[in-house]
Formats: structure tokens, C-alpha cells, sequence
């Protein structure tokens, strides 16, 4: 199609040509229909009959016919791919041309686009649109606006007309308008803007060699899956592929066609970190479960050209994909022998390329530590037994809460930890009718007699008896009652728990590995074993699915077998972990503790620093372990500065500590001051006044400090050989030695929901960026962390600084993406700064420069959520979290003992030199896939940034990369 622009009084002209007698006269039609323009019989020249011209006082449309069966061809398919993509995507991104034209009066054109037999599509919504697009016979796309121009968020004015519809005021700003106030202007600038992704590499693979990557969501829908789905699209289309996103799970694949079966663009998935559910739809699927229904789902993923499909469900959905992976070659025959699909089909789909990401609140795949959604879902537990807590301590009531995981006890356990509740029920641990009731009855009795107010039981709604028959809320609720006369009540928290948005682990986790998955189906080759992503610890890695598959299945089979010792041994480390440290917390008789008289120690445990999410915790969870133990816990108040000054230790006593699992702040008191500020010798007298046998300090860079200190003086003061370890605790997360610090997950759960919160602000001004002043000192790690939570279109962190020509392509990206958003909603931005990015420019200074560089397209206001980042109530994530680390630190107390006897005896000089003697004082930390202990002295001297208070090696480098490819961020 040829356009003729520009237009000229008001006047325009265009070509458009036929490569059939057929399509010739249905484009005559169309224009005559669409239009009301009337043929121009004398305006057609006598040498070419095969023309019409179409006009009126200011437009011509000139039909002409070249007959061309190959190009007639190209141009069915052009409608064909047209039409299969209606719905799914903005059609101005995949053209080259388009015929656009301005109008006033959107309404009735709207009407007539309805009518038409060919595909339609209105924006920015069906209500209200602003533009109107279809597609003409020839195959060409056809639009209609209502707004002047591309940044213009008004509809045209109507123009006043005369008694034919001419405009009695045509002008320069092509609005001149025409019969039924509908006018002529190319917008080819829309096109063009809307396939602009900046920092997408140029898009030179053709359309058919591009791989097409699907991905879909199965089972239990679960907090995450829309940030994966839209890490998925956008990764994948970063890596020129087409992504295509199959609706419902597997009814999506069962039914098939463009319906179900979708291309996605950028745009599609714009806003979806932030969106809880899934909105690529989810369900259960019994034809799936059948050879005929996966036979079906193989046909209709070759007929939709799909090369690769990720899979975001649970284990049941993960059997699904691995069941179709290992069908797929007699699938693919059947279809070819009953010539479902043709041999060219046939070879090129020989193999599935199939990866699975796990998207389950329940947490019950083997081989990963978490499932997208399961610390969501935690959260929502915690938060509502936090709100039951209140009624039930007022009214000093029984709580038995039910929360969801239907063979899996994960949740259960981790709330459990999460708001000290006083028993769990799980299906991995079963116990008789009878020991559970008489174990129960005597931890909640003994809790009471301690002076607790509060009873809580979580059950599971998969626990069991060892009998395999279900334990029901109401058989708890009979026994509290019956046997403890306790004024109990039941809540069952349903759904709810698999409401709202994504928590920011969720987030991060669901990014991170729907970035991997993409990279994975990439990297597969026929001999590559179909992986899982699967995160340990710290690290996003692949497992092959089938044995995750097996492993998983192992678990179920072994409890329906009544093993529950394999179910338990089948189950990750870490939760069994996270059961031992509930019982020995939760469970413990402290008139009979574990250890024998001799080995129990005088253990102190003190927080330095600023406040962080999880530092009560941590003290919580130190001493009831310690009392389970037989040690003796003592907490320093006030930090180094209370110690030296006011002698400020007291034993921890159980009751005092009643609900501090669950609390903000710091209940010790914490501050600044390092042992040499505050008086290191004072410090020492303590020490030994007390005859503590080892410390745990909690706290950030100052508490690393601090441990440097007391390891330094252990020469001078006997007093400080003693195991030490530290329990990094800073929303900054600075401290060398971890990949993690308690507080780091409060914190950004508070700056993500500050965000979302201005970003909705942002959206709904249009044209508006905030910038948001993010803590965390010379640590980029928050700022980093939060944007690709949020989608941030920038963030600034102290390692990078911010560079004025960066600055200028940030705010031309910012321009250039606001000028896309014709007003639409969902555009609002976020920029992070952090406090100390820049010595010359605050949130303040910086967002009144890109206001003015902005010239007026958009602006930029501050947004300082301050100390809020430190969080109110403690996520359970960093509960539980704090639980483990404290228990790891006591248990590091323990084993260190003998290392030091000799020396602290006083019988030998402290070989200062003597390396595993300066290891006993430790810093413990998550690096990797391990939590590990590493010598402070090691850690000061090599690894340490004194200076800039950092470690050398900065861990999340890559987040800052891939937060930025997924928001299109353009780096100079
Ligand atoms: N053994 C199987 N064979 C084929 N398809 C299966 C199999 N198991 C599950 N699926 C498919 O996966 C879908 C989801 O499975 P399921 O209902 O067990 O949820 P899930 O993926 O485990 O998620 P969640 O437990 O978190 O809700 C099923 O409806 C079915 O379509
Ligand atoms: O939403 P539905 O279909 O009722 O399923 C509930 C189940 O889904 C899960 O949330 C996830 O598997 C389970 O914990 C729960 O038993
Ligand atoms: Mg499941």
C-alpha cells in the first residue's frame, strides 16, 4: 500500500492495491462501506480499468488490480496471522505500514467497525477508545483515531462543518475534517514508537526462523506467577523470540487455537510484578490426565508453531509436563500416521523442549528450597494469626487456625516458627490419636503455666493421624476443650491465603527464575534432560524434572505408605531443619533440657547497629533454644554503650519474651557505638564479671566492626576468647560474609509496597515519574532489589553513581515510553535512587532535572519513604530466618568450646596467630547454596572494604542486569 502524505488542504490520497478480481471488489466495498465514499467513475483513467478511485470532498482511496497469485497469497496469510492475533496483541506493533485516519467522532465509526466481517481492535479500552483499527480486504491494517497526535491524551474536538460536512476551519494540524467529521492523517509514528523497545537488540531474526517460547500456569493459582509470566515474555522477546502464553493451564492446551493458544507483546504484561492471581488464567484439568487430551495438546502446540513450553505449577502440574515430555515421540507419531500434522510438522517438533518453573503456595517440590507463592502465602498466615493473637490474648483464648497445603506441611511449620505457635500439625509427622492429644494438651499446659495468655495450634489441611485418617480443626478444638476447658475457637483461613499481590521474594524469585527458564529452553538441546528451576538457598539453579518429578512422588508414596520416616528423609533439608528448631523452640520441657549440667553455658547475645527486621526474633528464638539446651541466655541492653556504662545485662526470662518473634525493632535497644567507643576494657570486665562462655551479636556493619574488635583485644583480654559469632542483621545488607542480612526482606517488602503505592499514584497522573530516596548506605542492594520487584524504569545505587549521560538516556527512554502511553493507565514510573547514589543530587534535585529536561512531556516528583524501610512488624521470612541463624549460632557456641578451653584457662598464652583459634569468632552468613561460618579476621582483612563499610565482591551484580532488560532500560 502506497500513502501518499503529506496531505494537502485538507486533501489526501492513497494507493492501495489487489492482487484478485476477488479481494479487488471487496476492497471497493470495504472503502465505500467504511468511508461512505462514493466511486469517482470519472476520475478513473480510460487505460487502466483495473481501477477505482473512491472519494469524497477530502479523501481518495485508489483500488488498484495487479493480478499476482503469489502475492494475493502473502496477503491471506497477512490477514490469517492478522486475525490469530486479534486479541492477544497491539497489531500496530507488528506492522510496517498502516492507513490512518483522524475523526471526531469515534462513536459511530466504532459501529461500523463492529460490522465489518474482519477482526477489530480498540484502544486503549472497548469503552473508551481513543483509536480503532481493523483490517482491510487486502490484507492492509486500517486505523482510525480520535486524538491529535501520538502524546495527545484528548479526543479532537469536533470541527464545525458546513451543510456537506466540509470543515469550515481546515488546518495545518491535519484535523481537518471531512463527511461525518472523519479525516485523513498517517500515523505512522505510532507504529513505529510502539516497536521502539530501547535496549532491545535489533530485531534481525526473521519472523519464521524466531523460536516461540509458551508458557502457562497449572494448578493452585499462587502469588508470582503473573511477575513470571511477564519475566518470561519479556526475556523472551529480549532474546528475539516470540512468546506466546497459553490461556488456563492445560484446558488451554487441550482446546488449542489462537484463542487459547496467544502471542504476547511487551505491552501485554505491563504492571504484572504487582498483580497477585494469575492473568493468564489456571485450572485443573482431567483431559490432560489422558493420552487424548495430552494428544490434543501436542497437536494444537505444533499447529501454534510453539518451539518450547515453560510450565509454572505445582508437583502435580510438573508430573503433567514431565508425563507429556516423555510421550511426546508416540504422540507426535500418532498425530502424524492419522495425518493430524504433515510430515514437515512432524520433523521439525521431533522434540519437546519443556522446562518448569514452581509456581504452588504449598512448597512441596522436591529439589527446591521454595515454590513461587509459598512465602506469600506465609505471609498472609502470619499476618492473620499476628491479628487472631490480639483477640486471643484480650480474651486469654484458644486459636485453632487451619491453613492450606494439602500433602505438604510446609506452611504449617513455617508459620509456626513465624508466630511461635504452640503445636503444629503436619503431614510428614504424624503421631497416634492418643500421643498427639496427650503431647499437645502438655505443651499447651505448660505454656499456660509459664504465663502465656495465648494458645495457638496450626493444622494443616493435610495432617493425619499414623493411621493416614485426617485430623480435623474440630478434633483439636473437642480435645482443648474437653481436656484443657480452654474458651477455644476455630479459623480457617481458606483462599485468602492465596490472595493479593506477591510478596517481594515472590517477586524476585518468579523474575529471576522466569529469566533462567527462558535462558534454559534456549540452552536445551534433544540430549539435555528437561529442567526445573529450582532455588537453594540463595541460588537460582536447574534440576532435571524427572527426578524432581520422582522425588516429589517418593514423598506422597511414602506417607500413603505409612513410612514417614523416608517422607521425612525425602524432604529437603532445610525443613528438617525447620521442624528440629520448632520442637527444641516450641515443644521444649526446660525443667529437663538436653545438654548434661556440664555442657551448659552462659551465652549473652546483644544487637548493634541500626534497627532490622528479624533482630527480635533472633533474640527470641537464641533463648528458648538456649533454654531447651540447658544454657543459660543473658541479653546486653542498650548496645556496647548501655554494657559499658550501665551494666545493663539481665537473664532472659521466657515470659518478658512473650510475642517478640512476631515484633519490629529492637526490644534489647540497640546503637552505633563499637566495644573501642563505648570502652572496650569496661566491656571486658563484664565479660568476665558475668563468665559468659559466648556471644552472639546481631546487628549490621558496626556489629561486624564489633566482632573485629573483641577478636583484635582477645590478646589483652581473656575475658573475649570466647566463641563469637555474628548474625548479620541490616536492611543495607554490607556485611562481608553473607549474601544475606536479617532485615534485608522487611525492608524491601516496605519500600516495594511504598512503590507500588506511588507507582499507582504515578499511573493514574499520567506523565508523572517518582523518584524514591531508598536507604541502605553504600549498598546498591535494596535499591537493586526493589526495582525489579517493582519494575522501575531506573534505579541509581552508590556502586554505579549516577553519570549525567546515563541520566540523559533515562530520561529520553522515560520520554520516549511516555509518549507510547497515548494516555493509557499502567504507565506510572518509579525510579530508585539511593541516598548516598549521588553526594551532588538528592531525590529532590533529581527529579526537578528530569522535570526540566522533560520539557514539558512528563515530570518527576520526590517520594522519601525514609525510615519506614526499616518495616514495622518483622516478614516471616526474616522470622524465621532469625530462628535459624540464632540456633546455628548457639550450636557454633557449643561446638567451639573445646577450641579455646586451654587458652581461656589461662594456662597458655593466646596464640594470636593461631588461624582456627581466630575463626571461633565467626561471622555466619548465606553465600550460594550454604549457609556457612567464615573467620572475621579473614573477612576484615581480605574481603572488606573498611572505608567504604562494603564487601569487596558485590553478589548481585546480575539482578541490576536483568532489572533492567526487563524493563527496556537503555545503558550507555
Ligand atoms: N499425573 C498427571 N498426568 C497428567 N496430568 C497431570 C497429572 N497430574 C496433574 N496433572 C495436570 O496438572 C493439573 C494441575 O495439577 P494439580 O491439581 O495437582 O495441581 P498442582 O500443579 O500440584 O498445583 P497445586 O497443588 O499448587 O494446586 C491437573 O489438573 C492436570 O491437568
Ligand atoms: O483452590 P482449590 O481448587 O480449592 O484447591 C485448594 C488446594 O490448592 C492448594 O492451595 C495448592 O495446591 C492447596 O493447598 C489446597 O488444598
Ligand atoms: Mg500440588
Amino acid at each position: 500500500m502506497t500513502v501518499n502524505t503529506p496531505i494537502v488542504n485538507g486533501t489526501s490520497y492513497a494507493t492501495v492495491n489487489a492482487y484478485s478480481a476477488d479481494s479487488y471488489a471487496k476492497a471497493v466495498e470495504f472503502y465505500a462501506k467504511l468511508l461512505e465514499l462514493s466511486v469517482q467513475t470519472d476520475n478513473i483513467s480510460a487505460a487502466a480499468k483495473n481501477e477505482t478511485l473512491l472519494a469524497n470532498a477530502h479523501i481518495a482511496i485508489r483500488v488498484v488490480l495487479e493480478e499476482n497469485a503469489a502475492k494475493q497469497q502473502e496477503v491471506d496469510n497477512q490477514i490469517k496471522y492478522l486475525t490469530s492475533i486479534a486479541k492477544t496483541n497491539d497489531w500496530r506493533s507488528h506492522v510496517n505500514q498502516s492507513l490512518v485516519f483522524n475523526t471526531t467522532d469515534i462513536a459511530s465509526l466504532q459501529d461500523a467497525f463492529k460490522q465489518l466481517d474482519y477482526p477489530n481492535q480498540a484502544y486503549p479500552s472497548d469503552l473508551l477508545p481513543l483509536q480503532l483499527y481493523t483490517i482491510d480486504p487486502l490484507g492492509n491494517i486500517i486505523g482510525v483515531t480520535a486524538t491529535k497526535n501520538a502524546v495527545s491524551t484528548k479526543a479532537n474536538k469536533p470541527v464545525a462543518v458546513d451543510a456537506h460536512g466540509v470543515s469550515l476551519a481546515a488546518t495545518a494540524d491535519q484535523t481537518a475534517t471531512v463527511s461525518k467529521n472523519h479525516s485523513f492523517t498517517d500515523l505512522s509514528y505510532l507504529v513505529k514508537t510502539s516497536n521502539a523497545y530501547p535496549s532491545l537488540p535489533k530485531d534481525t531474526i526473521p519472523l519464521a526462523e524466531k523460536k516461540a517460547v509458551a508458557v502457562m500456569t497449572s494448578g493452585g493459582d499462587a502469588q508470582g506467577m503473573n511477575p513470571a509470566v511477564r519475566a518470561i515474555v519479556r526475556s523472551a522477546l529480549f532474546k528475539g523470540c516470540r512468546p506466546f502464553v497459553v490461556m488456563e493451564g492445560y484446558e488451554g492446551l487441550v482446546k488449542g487455537g489462537p484463542e487459547y493458544i496467544k502471542e504476547f507483546s511487551w505491552e501485554d504484561v505491563r504492571g504484572w510484578s504487582a498483580e497477585g492471581g494469575t492473568n493468564i488464567g489456571t485450572a485443573r484439568c482431567m483431559e490432560f490426565r489422558e493420552r487424548a487430551g495430552r494428544l490434543l495438546g501436542a497437536q494444537h502446540l505444533i499447529e501454534a508453531g510453539v518451539d518450547a513450553l515453560i510450565v509454572c505449577g505445582g508437583d502435580g502440574s510438573l508430573t503433567g509436563a514431565d508425563l507429556f515430555r516423555s510421550e511426546w515421540p508416540s504422540l507426535i507419531k500418532e498425530l502424524l500416521d492419522n495425518s493430524r500434522i504433515s510430515q514437515e510438522q512432524y520433523t521439525r517438533y521431533q522434540h519437546l523442549n519443556i522446562c518448569g518453573t514452581v509456581g504452588s503456595i504449598d512448597n512441596d517440590m522436591s529439589t527446591t528450597d521454595a515454590t513461587i507463592g509459598a512465602y506469600s502465602a506465609l505471609d498472609r498466615i502470619c499476618t492473620a494469626i499476628d491479628y487472631v493473637e490480639a483477640t486471643a490474648n484480650s480474651h486469654s483464648r484458644a486459636f485453632v487456625v487451619e491453613v492450606m497445603g494439602r500433602n505438604c506441611g510446609w506452611l504449617a511449620l513455617l508459620a509456626g516458627i513465624a508466630t511461635s505457635a504452640d503445636y503444629i500439625f503436619i503431614p510428614e509427622k504424624p503421631a497416634t490419636s492418643s500421643e498427639w492429644q496427650d503431647q499437645m494438651c502438655d505443651i499447651v499446659a505448660k505454656h499456660r503455666a509459664r504465663g502465656k495468655r495465648t494458645t495457638i495450634v496450626i493444622v494443616a489441611e493435610g495432617a493425619i493421624s499414623v493411621d493416614l485418617t485426617p485430623i480435623s480443626t474440630a478434633d483439636v478444638h473437642k480435645v482443648l476443650v474437653d481436656r484443657l476447658g480452654l474458651d477455644t475457637r476455630i479459623t480457617t483461613l481458606g483462599h485468602v491465603q492465596r490472595g493479593g499481590t506477591a510478596v517481594a521474594y515472590d517477586r524476585m524469585l518468579a523474575t529471576l527464575q522466569g529469566v533462567e527458564a527462558v535462558n534454559a529452553v534456549l540452552d536445551s538441546t534433544p540430549d539435555t534432560p528437561s529442567p526445573l528451576i529450582a532455588i537453594n538457598e540463595n541460588k537460582i539453579v536447574r534440576k532435571p524434572l524427572v527426578e524432581s518429578v520422582k522425588l516429589t512422588k517418593a514423598v506422597a508414596a511414602a506417607i500413603q505408605a505409612k513410612d514417614f520416616k523416608k517422607a521425612m528423609s525425602l524432604r529437603d533439608t532445610e525443613f528438617v531443619e525447620h521442624l528440629n528448631n520448632f520442637m527444641a523452640i516450641n515443644s521444649a520441657d526446660h525443667n529437663e533440657p538436653k545438654l548434661a549440667t556440664d555442657k551448659r553455658l552462659k551465652i549473652a547475645i546483644v544487637n548493634v547497629g541500626a534497627p532490622a527486621g528479624g533482630i527480635n526474633s533472633a533474640v527470641y528464638s537464641m533463648a528458648t533454644y538456649c533454654m531447651s539446651q540447658g544454657h543459660k541466655p543473658y541479653g546486653i541492653y542498650n548496645g556496647w554503650s548501655g554494657l559499658a556504662r550501665h551494666e545493663s545485662v539481665r537473664s532472659l526470662d521466657w515470659k518478658e519474651m512473650i510475642g517478640w518473634q512476631s515484633r519490629g525493632g529492637s526490644e534489647l535497644g540497640t546503637n552505633r557505638a563499637t566495644p573501642e567507643e563505648a570502652d572496650i576494657g569496661m566491656i571486658a570486665y563484664y565479660f568476665q564479671k558475668y563468665q559468659f562462655d559466648g556471644l552472639i551479636i546481631v546487628g549490621g556493619f558496626e556489629a561486624f566492626t564489633s566482632l573485629h574488635q573483641l577478636e583484635k583485644a582477645r590478646e589483652s583480654f581473656p575475658a573475649f576468647r570466647i566463641p563469637m559469632v555474628l548474625i548479620p542483621a541490616t536492611l543495607s545488607n554490607n556485611v562481608p560474609g553473607t549474601e544475606y542480612s536479617l532485615g534485608c526482606d522487611t525492608s524491601l517488602n516496605a519500600l516495594m509496597e511504598y512503590c507500588d503505592v506511588v507507582k499507582q499514584s504515578a499511573a493514574s497522573t499520567r506523565g508523572r515519574a517518582f523518584v524514591v530516596d531508598t536507604q541502605g548506605g553504600n549498598s546498591g542492594y535494596l535499591a537493586t532489589c526493589a526495582s525489579l520487584c517493582v519494575g522501575a524504569a531506573a534505579s541509581y545505587v552508590p556502586e554505579e553513581g549516577i553519570h549525567l549521560d546515563q541520566l540523559q538516556q533515562d530520561i529520553e527512554t522515560l520520554g520516549e515510553a511516555f509518549k507510547r502511553s497515548e494516555g493509557r493507565n499502567g504507565f506510572g514510573k518509579v525510579i530508585l535512587k539511593s541516598t548516598n547514589a549521588s553526594k551532588a543530587m538528592n531525590a529532590n534535585d533529581l527529579s526537578k532535572i528530569i522535570t526540566a529536561e522533560a520539557k514539558g512531556e512528563f515530570d518527576a516528583k520526590p517520594a522519601v519513604p525514609g525510615h519506614i524501610q526499616q518495616g514495622g512488624i518483622p516478614s516471616p521470612i526474616d522470622r524465621t530466618r532469625a530462628t535459624r541463624f540464632a540456633v546455628r549460632a548457639v550450636d557454633f557456641i557449643e561446638q567451639q568450646q573445646a577450641a579455646l578451653e586451654v587458652t581461656r584457662a589461662g594456662d597458655e598464652d593466646y596464640q594470636s596467630e593461631n588461624l582456627p583459634l581466630a575463626n571461633t569468632a565467626s561471622v555466619l552468613g548465606i553465600k550460594g547454596s550454604h549457609v556457612v561460618f567464615t573467620g572475621i579476621r579473614r573477612l576484615y582483612d581480605f574481603e572488606t572494604e573498611v572505608d567504604k563499610r562494603m564487601p569487596k565482591v558485590i553478589h548481585w551484580a546480575q539482578t541490576r542486569t536483568i532489572a533492567d532488560h526487563l524493563v527496556g532500560r537503555k545503558r550507555v
